[in-house]
This record gives C-alpha cells, sequence and structure tokens, in this order.
C-alpha cells in the first residue's frame, strides 16, 4: 500500500448509535448529522483529516450494523463498504471499529467478525465520559490482549481521544497488510460459528469489564414514567401540544421584525430605481417573493429546537417504542417511525430513512405514507391560511385556537398516514408487521454546540431552498403573470389576460368543485415543485406584494378574497397533496419501480380532492360560504 500516492482510507463501523457520525465530524469538521437513536445514517459519507504528521487520510462514515451479516439495505451498504464489494472502491485500509463503551457486548461480535475479514483494525471505545461516569471498569490492557486489536477511548462530541486515535490509525496503515484480501477471508457464519463468536464475546466481558458498582438506574427510572402505556402517551401528547403552541406564539416577534425587514428593503429598493417592468420584478417578484417565504424561519426553527432537544435527550426512540402499538396496529414496522419523524423537517430524507427496514413490504409501506406526514415546506402555507382565517383568540383560557388548528393539521398527517398503511396492507400484502426492537438509548444532557449546529443546519437548508429553488420560481411565476400584456381596453386586472391567468382559466373548471378560484390555481403549479412558493405565488397573482404589505397584507387580502370554507379547503388540500417533483422523483429511485411512484401520485392526489371537497362542502353546509365574512 502506497500512502504517498493516495490517501489512505479508513472506515468507521459500528453498532447503531455508538457515535460514528459524531467522530466524523470531530475528525473532518464536517457537520453531518447526529441524534440519539439507531439508524441516522443511511448513506456513506467521505471525509478528509490531516494527521498531525502531515498525512492527509481519507474517512468514511457508514451506517450502523450490529453484524456484518447484513439484513437491511443500509447495513449492507456497510457490508460491501468493509468487503470492498462496492462498484470502483478497494476495501478501507484501516477499518475503525467505533463501540459504545456503555454498550461493549453488543460490539464484541462485531469486532470478532471484523477481525476475522483481515482489514487492519482499531478499535475506539466512544462515549468513555459515560462509561466512566457510570462507574463501569474496562481493563483496557487485557481488552487489547484479548481481541490483539489496538484500543483507543474517545469522546467523539467532546473531541477527545482524537489525535490518538489518528496515531493509532497511522500506525497500523504504515504497518501494511499482510492478511488476506477481504472478501475472501470473510463468508456468512453458519449457527455454531455464530454460537461460538457469542461465547468468546461473553467471556471477553466476563474477564475484561466489571459493570459499576451503583449500576445506573436514572434511566430506568425515567423510563418507568415515560414508557408507561397511559402516562408515557399522555406525556407525548402534552409536548407534542406544547411545540405546536410555541411555534405560534413565540415566534411572532421575529416574524414581524423579517416582515419589516423585507418592506423597508423592498422600499429603499423601490425608492432608487425607476417605476417600471424591473422594478416590479425586483420588488414585487423578487424581494417580495422571497421574504414571504423567508418570513416562516423563526417558526422553522422553533420547530426544530423542539425536535432536536428530544432527539439527543434520548426521547425520541422512547416515543418511536410508545407508538410501535399503534403503528403495528395500522400494519406499519416500529422502525417506520424515525423515517416518518424524519419526513416532519422533509418528505426526502424520511423516504431514504426508511433503507433501515429490512423487510421489503413493511419498507414499502412505509416510503408509501412518508409523504404525509407535515413537512416542513408546509408550515409557511398552513400559517397564512391559519393567520387569515383563523381569529387569533385563546381556547379554555390557555391554549391558542391557532396553535390548536395547527396540531389538528399535524394530527390530520399522522393519522391519515396510519389510515393509509392500514389499507395498504390490506390491498397489496397481509403478512405479519415484525415485532419491534430498538435499542433504547441512555437519556442524555443535549451537547449545547452540536444542537446549535443541527439547528443551524436545518436553518441553512431552509434558507437555501428560498434563494436556489423559490427566487427563480417566483421569478418565472413574476414572468407568467405580466406577459403577455393586456391588450388595448381591456378592463379586468392585467394577470387576467398573462399567461398565468389563461392556465388559471384552464385548470379552474376542475378545481371549481373543491372551492378554488383561477387564482389558487395559479399558485399551484409553481407550489408542485417546492410547496412553499404557494405563498409567494399568491402574493404576486394577489398583487398585494408593494412594499408595504407583505405577509400580514396577503393574510388580509385572502380572508377578504376567500370564503371561510375556501379556505379550509386549500387547508385540506395541502395535507394530501403530493407536491414537490423532488419527493416522487426520491419514491422513484429508493422503490426502483415507475409503479409505485404512479401508485403514490394517484393516490394522494385523489386524498387531496377527495378531502378539499369535502371540507368545502361541509363547511358551506355549516354557513362558511360567505365572502370576506
Ligand atoms: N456523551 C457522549 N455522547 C456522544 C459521544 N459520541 C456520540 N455521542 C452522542 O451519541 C448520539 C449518537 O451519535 P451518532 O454520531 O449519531 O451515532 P452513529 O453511530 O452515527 O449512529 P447511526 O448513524 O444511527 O448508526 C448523539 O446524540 C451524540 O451526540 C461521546 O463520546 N460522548
Ligand atoms: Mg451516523
Amino acid at each position: 500500500m502506497d500512502i504517498a500516492v493516495r490517501p489512505a482510507r479508513l472506515a468507521l463501523v459500528g453498532n447503531p448509535n455508538s457515535g460514528k457520525t459524531a467522530l466524523f465530524n470531530a475528525l473532518t469538521g464536517a457537520h453531518q448529522k447526529v441524534a440519539n437513536y439507531a439508524g441516522v445514517t443511511v448513506e456513506r459519507k467521505e471525509g478528509l483529516v490531516r494527521s498531525a504528521s502531515g498525512r492527509t487520510l481519507s474517512v468514511l462514515d457508514l451506517p450502523g450494523t450490529y453484524s456484518l451479516r447484513a439484513r437491511s439495505p443500509d447495513e449492507a451498504v456497510t457490508r460491501d463498504a468493509v468487503l470492498g464489494r462496492l462498484a470502483g472502491e478497494s476495501p478501507p485500509d484501516v477499518v475503525v471499529c467505533v463501540a459504545d463503551a456503555t454498550n461493549l457486548r453488543l460490539v464484541l461480535r462485531l469486532v470478532l467478525e471484523l477481525k476475522a475479514v483481515g482489514r487492519p483494525m482499531v478499535l475506539a471505545l466512544n462515549m468513555y465520559d459515560i462509561a466512566q461516569r457510570q462507574g463501569l471498569r474496562i481493563d483496557l490492557d487485557r481488552l487489547r490482549g484479548a481481541l490483539g486489536v489496538p484500543i483507543v477511548t474517545t469522546v467523539a462530541t467532546r473531541k477527545r481521544g482524537i489525535a490518538d486515535l489518528l496515531a493509532e490509525v497511522e500506525t497500523v496503515a504504515l504497518a501494511g497488510t499482510v492478511l488476506p484480501q477481504g472478501e475472501g477471508a470473510w463468508h456468512e457464519p453458519d449457527a455454531n460459528e455464530i454460537r461460538a463468536a457469542h461465547r468468546d464475546a461473553e467471556r471477553i466481558m466476563r474477564t475484561c469489564v466489571r459493570p459499576p458498582e451503583r449500576p445506573d438506574t436514572l434511566t430506568g427510572k425515567i423510563d418507568t414514567l415515560l414508557l408507561h402505556p397511559v402516562a408515557g402517551l399522555l406525556i407525548l401528547l402534552g409536548l407534542l401540544f406544547v411545540m405546536f403552541q410555541a411555534v405560534f406564539a413565540w415566534a411572532a416577534p421575529a416574524m414581524d421584525g423579517i416582515d419589516a425587514g423585507f418592506a423597508l428593503f423592498g422600499g429603499v429598493v423601490a425608492g432608487f430605481m425607476p417605476d417600471g417592468l424591473l422594478e416590479s420584478l425586483i420588488v414585487d417578484g423578487m424581494i417580495a417573493g422571497v421574504g414571504s417565504v423567508i418570513i416562516f424561519l423563526p417558526q422553522i426553527v422553533i420547530l426544530f429546537a423542539f425536535i432536536i432537544l428530544l432527539e439527543d435527550f434520548g426521547y425520541m426512540a422512547r416515543a418511536a417504542f410508545l407508538m410501535d402499538r399503534i403503528m403495528g396496529g395500522a400494519g406499519l414496522h416500529g422502525r417506520a417511525f424515525i423515517p416518518l419523524l424524519s419526513s416532519f423537517a422533509c418528505a426526502i430524507p424520511g423516504i431514504m430513512a426508511a433503507r433501515t427496514i429490512d423487510s421489503r413490504q413493511d419498507r414499502l409501506t412505509t416510503i408509501m405514507v412518508a409523504p404525509l406526514m407535515t413537512c416542513s415546506a408546509r408550515i409557511p402555507v398552513y400559517t397564512l391560511i391559519i393567520a387569515a382565517f383563523i381569529p387569533n383568540e385563546t381556547v379554555w383560557g390557555f391554549a391558542s385556537l391557532q396553535g390548536l388548528v395547527m396540531f389538528g393539521l399535524y394530527a390530520a398527517g399522522i393519522v391519515s398516514a396510519l389510515t393509509v398503511s392500514f389499507v395498504i396492507r390490506r390491498v397489496f400484502w397481509r403478512g405479519q408487521v415484525e415485532p419491534f426492537m430498538m435499542e433504547l438509548p441512555a437519556y442524555k444532557l443535549p451537547d449545547a454546540k452540536s444542537v446549535l449546529i443541527n439547528l443551524w443546519l436545518r436553518a441553512k437548508i431552509f434558507l437555501m431552498r428560498a434563494g436556489k429553488i423559490i427566487l427563480p420560481l417566483m421569478i418565472l411565476v413574476w414572468l407568467a403573470s405580466t406577459f403577455p400584456y393586456p391588450p388595448a381596453g381591456a378592463t379586468g386586472q392585467p394577470i387576467e389576460y398573462s399567461l398565468a391567468g389563461m392556465i388559471g382559466r384552464a385548470l379552474e373548471p376542475i378545481f371549481a368543485p373543491i372551492g378554488f378560484n383561477w387564482q389558487m390555481v395559479i399558485a399551484l403549479v409553481p407550489g408542485m415543485a417546492a410547496r412553499e412558493v404557494a405563498v409567494a405565488a399568491l402574493g404576486t397573482v394577489y398583487a398585494v406584494s408593494d412594499a408595504e404589505t407583505a405577509m400580514s397584507g396577503l393574510a388580509a387580502v385572502l380572508s377578504a378574497q376567500w370564503s371561510l370554507a375556501t379556505g379550509l379547503a386549500f387547508l385540506a388540500w395541502y395535507v394530501f397533496a403530493p407536491q414537490c417533483v423532488p419527493t416522487l422523483a426520491v419514491v422513484k429511485r429508493e422503490t426502483n419501480s415507475w409503479k409505485w411512484m404512479t401508485i403514490m401520485i394517484v393516490y394522494m392526489f385523489g386524498l387531496a380532492y377527495l378531502g378539499a371537497f369535502v371540507t368545502y362542502r361541509v363547511a358551506l353546509a355549516l354557513g362558511g360560504g360567505n365572502v370576506g365574512g
């Protein structure tokens, strides 16, 4: 192996939730997602690190696995990477096995398997801080002897032990491999070999690790309450309730600030520019359009602050455990919880996270319902319509009505996901759902820095979307709603004669039964590329984006122009419609079939139309048909 020519490659392999990604971030300075539950990483990620001696090493982060006998698609990624079976990739020069030091029993079998593969290897005992705090006594020298591999202790989140680890990696890398090339040395172990490995692991545990004198029972104590079948579920509901209340209550001042900022900015720019087309494009199309989406940043940050904190405490794995019975009843695998939870951010990572589910049927069911979870791109649409039609009142003396409606919209997404998966089970396959077996991590105090980094990543994704997707789309919307000009002597609004107006009018008959007018139809079209563009597009269509009136102005215009029934129907449409083409593309890629993508499009549009229709008709019947009332 010639290290001078190409960087030596080290691969991080280990059980789920052992801190591989945290170690990867500590080594490479990357900001990959870490969270206190298993199955976060589902793809290989590569980065570079420079060692103390100035050598560049390439680091590979891999999905967690308990064994090389891969069961799910993400575990197969790890196995293939270790064995050098990935197309165009040689096996890693050094395997760094990342162990949760507080849970050594689980990793020892993997260590023994990896040793059999024969690549040079280093064992990193991560989470060593927690092991020490728990009073766990690990005899490192004896463990080194028993396993025959170098061992370093690390605390990935505090970047402790990183230099030692790198030094150890360099030593074994330089020592070179005299061992057989990966693949040949490894085979699927048979039952006898598995039993033998199990015995070896138990023996090593007995000789090298002594349990703490006073075992850590804090986690156990908290769990008797939080995992209680009734109290636990109530606490979960309570947490979600507080979360949505906070989204509305706490974000308001920041949103007003952003609103005013963009209005001011638009006004200043307008003052410097001559009146005309260019001014309209920049001020009404671009500044107001992007501003009407960015204003939702505070709400998204608050929502994710809750989610990230709950993840890092270790609560989310408990939530999955609590939900397992309900989800199982609906035909969903317990492991579907994490993918569905990720879908609250965006369905795309959620659909990818379904790779941790090994049974193909369970995985497909999860993928098919993931887009029903309320992704963050829906927040702008929901909030706008809620602000326009739901009075800002307090009910029962303490709850904000607007927050309650938001809670209801999220609940509608969850309930429909459970219902659809129930139906999928009946229609496509009937087999048993596999029982849930997720490790419950120990509770941990979140690491402030890593919470902030995760939060910043979410905010960045949102802002990048505003720049990369929404800005260009808004320019298109502006063009389509400005040209062609109205003919001489036309009496209506200019937009009625534009291309967008024509499209809206052409599609209007399809949407009239569910209470949508042609302006709404125009907004739906660019909303296919990214849901939140509908908000900005409505602003353009209703021409409210003068410098003085941004978001609050739009809500006022909508409440004057739509009936309550129409507003509610629009919300119902947004709960179900398979909007955002990128999600559909990912479904095609992950299922590797057009069939499932088509099924998704058909069923979701069907539900959206039905949901909006029923909502509209019921609201009309209850007297919600007055425009401007
Ligand atoms: N106290 C402490 N926490 C750690 C340490 N290393 C990681 N963590 C935390 O452990 C949790 C899991 O870390 P990840 O890096 O996501 O684990 P992973 O092995 O990549 O997990 P998967 O990708 O799901 O297989 C996170 O909450 C980390 O912040 C450590 O050394 N000490
Ligand atoms: Mg990871």
